[in-house]
């Protein structure tokens, strides 16, 4: 079941993290966290991976770690981030996906880093970015990639936040849920680009975003469908227009073992 959205839940959210960003860079300056960002272990390759499985045939899975959402409410609040991440690892993921967002989601930077240190994947932190803070904190948390979103950004928030992540040796997936942000994202170089299925001022999820875009993504980047992947014949559909990459969350998280469903649902 999905609750009724906010009225425009982005904004919300973004409006919490000029806060959040405040109270933060007073707590630790932004010297200071590019000071960490800096001295945090080397980068697993987040994009690589991903690469690495889509050209070998094979699916490539960014499995999610996500204890609530605003679309959904709770969906495993108690889970156990170590245990999950390495389930993900065995039932085969390329990467991992972890909510970092606390008021919205109920993540955490902990989160983060107990679900790294419990396997050998690549993690992306998932979070709204607006500022450079951020980009330095996920680099001291020891993410290896940041999600970009091009709705909240501008286009020149949109370069500069990718350019900083790259100088501090992030990978990048820009996540678009239209036309006009497919090209805005276009603009900037990189291999990744995230096609969110879910409307995120409405929650409609559309696997249809992902296919009337499709034919606008040039051959060398990497298209990862995002949000609303349920079952093997969403997978399937998906597979049969050239999908090769999913960000998945919901569908296992909500599963009595992920790493099995992950198994189940691309197996
Ligand atoms: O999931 C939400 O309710 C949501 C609301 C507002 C902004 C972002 C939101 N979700 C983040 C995501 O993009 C998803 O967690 C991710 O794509 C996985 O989706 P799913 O497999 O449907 O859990």
């Amino acid at each position: 079941m999905s609750l009724p959205p906010p009225p425009d839940i982005l904004k919300k959210v973004v409006r919490r993290k000029v806060e959040e960003i405040a109270e933060r860079s007073a707590r630790v300056s932004l010297a200071e966290m590019a000071r960490r960002a800096a001295s945090a272990p080397a980068p697993r390759g987040f994009a690589n991976a991903l690469l690495a499985k889509a050209q070998a045939g094979v699916p490539a899975v960014i499995a999610e770690f996500k204890r609530a959402s605003p679309s959904k409410g709770l969906l495993r609040p108690e889970a156990d981030p170590a245990a999950i991440a390495a389930g993900y690892q065995r039932g085969g993921a390329a990467c991992l996906s972890v909510l970092t967002d606390r008021d919205f989601f109920r993540g955490s930077e902990t989160d983060l880093q107990v679900a790294r240190a419990a396997c050998a994947l690549p993690v992306i932190r998932k979070d709204f970015i607006i500022d450079p803070y951020q980009v330095y904190e996920a680099r001291a948390i020891g993410a290896d990639a940041i999600l970009l979103i091009a709705a909240c950004l501008t286009d020149e928030q949109l370069r500069e936040l990718d350019g900083l992540a790259k100088q501090s040796g992030l990978d990048v997936l820009i996540e678009v849920h239209d036309g006009a942000e497919l090209e805005r994202a276009l603009s900037i170089p990189g291999p990744l680009i995230g096609i969110n299925n879910r409307d995120l001022r409405s929650f409609e999820v559309r696997l249809d975003t992902t296919l009337s875009l499709l034919p606008r993504v040039p051959p060398d980047r990497l298209l990862v469908t995002e949000s609303g992947i349920l079952e093997r014949g969403d997978v399937a559909r998906l597979t049969a227009h050239g999908v090769r990459a999913f960000l998945v969350g919901e569908a296992l998280m909500r599963a009595p073992d992920p790493g099995q469903a992950l198994r189940d649902l691309f197996g």
